[in-house]
């Protein structure tokens, strides 16, 4: 039996989210919530003949309690998509203010009514959010970094269609595996190219190779751009946090062995280690994650990168830092 729980399921990412989700046959419930339209979208989703029983809920009448009661997963895609001209790492101060507050006033929720579900933080900017639930959550005294994980599957799954692009075959593309570290914005996105499970050709010249990595890095513009002001990635994302939050359900039923990159806390086994391939103390990044039945069994370390990469890591460290700060004074300066 899976509870899963998508917080702002009308959306964009929300409701093909939550069609993948209700696809998904390990998924026997389903609880769908947004300030607008979830009833509608859970309505129209329970005639799919799968064995999910879904359920849509408003703010009225504790909505988001009831959709939260007894939930195992909750995946949090609510909040506002930046606009054409605004880059991730540049976020205005209003859209910062709007969506760490949704965040922060969702986290309250799960923190009092599901405390042990996982939570899959999709909302931007990750490298923030995630901060800002880890902070309610430890306010309520119910924090364990093993069950919060940033959704950074997107950067993942961009690695792997751009890398088979550059190999001339898309059909390689669901194959293809690229270890993405650092976190989930600009430069703080780090391919790992050297260890891709299908190698780029060694005499392919470095331009080749930066342009592939400014594409990952910048993945989300391409998508924000083209669609002209209609908002940022939302298919693609559904796909990618599906392709997460199936994983993360698989290794809660109990398979061993998934590993998946993933924005944590470092507070956690492995984490040490991590921070000293890092060369400095963080308190999050996203980096390979062994998954168990109760969430994040090891973060793991970089393994062997090559100085270019080292460059890349470098280059977010400053950027990540800041934006955990950001996050976590969010929560914790007093309000005036
Ligand atoms: N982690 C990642 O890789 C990615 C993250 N995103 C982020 O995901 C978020 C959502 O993007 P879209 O779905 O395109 O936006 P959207 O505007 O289409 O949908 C957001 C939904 O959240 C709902 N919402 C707003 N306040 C809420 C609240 N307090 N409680 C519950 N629901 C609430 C809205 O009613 C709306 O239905 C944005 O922050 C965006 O930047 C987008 C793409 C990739
Ligand atoms: O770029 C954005 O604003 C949305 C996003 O996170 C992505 O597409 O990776």
């Amino acid at each position: 039996m899976v509870k899963a729980v998508v917080l702002g399921a009308a959306g964009g990412i929300g409701q093909p989210l939550s069609l993948l989700l209700k696809s998904n046959l390990e998924v026997t419930e389903l609880a769908l919530y947004d300030i607008v339209n979830a009833p509608g979208v859970a309505v129209d989703l329970s005639h799919i003949a799968t064995p999910a029983k879904v359920e849509g809920f408003l703010p009225p009448d504790n909505g988001l309690q009831k959709a939260l009661a007894g939930a195992q997963v909750v995946v949090i895609p609510a909040g506002v998509p930046r606009k054409p001209g605004v880059s991730q790492c540049s976020i205005s101060d209003d859209l910062f203010k709007i969506n760490a507050g949704i965040v922060r006033d969702l986290a309250t929720a799960i923190a009092t009514t599901a405390p042990k579900a996982f939570v899959l933080v999709i909302s931007n900017p990750v490298n923030s959010t995630v901060p800002i639930v880890a902070e309610v959550f430890k306010q309520h005294k119910v924090f364990d970094p093993r069950r919060l994980f940033g959704v950074t599957t997107l950067d993942v799954v961009r690695a792997s269609t751009f890398v088979a692009e550059v190999l001339g075959d898309r059909s390689l593309s669901p194959s293809v595996a690229v270890p993405v570290v650092g976190g989930h914005s600009g430069v703080t996105i780090v391919p790992l190219l050297s260890q891709s499970s299908h190698p780029l050709p060694s005499n392919l010249d470095t331009s080749t190779i930066d342009s592939l990595v400014n594409r990952i890095q910048f993945g989300g513009d391409e998508v924000v751009k083209a669609k002209d002001g209609a908002g940022s990635a939302t298919l693609s994302m559904a796909y990618a946090g599906a392709e997460f939050s199936t994983k993360i359900i698989r290794a809660l039923k109990g398979e061993r062995g998934i590993v998946v990159p993933s924005y944590v806390n470092l507070t956690q086994e492995g984490g040490e280690a991590l921070k000293k391939d890092l060369g400095k103390e963080l308190d999050y990044f996203s980096a390979p994650v062994e998954l168990g039945p109760n969430g994040v069994e090891k973060i793991n370390g970089l393994g062997a990168i090559t100085p270019a990469e080292r460059v890349l890591i470098d280059a977010a460290l400053p950027e990540l830092a800041a934006s955990i700060e950001k996050g976590v004074s969010f929560i914790q300066t007093p309000k005036l």
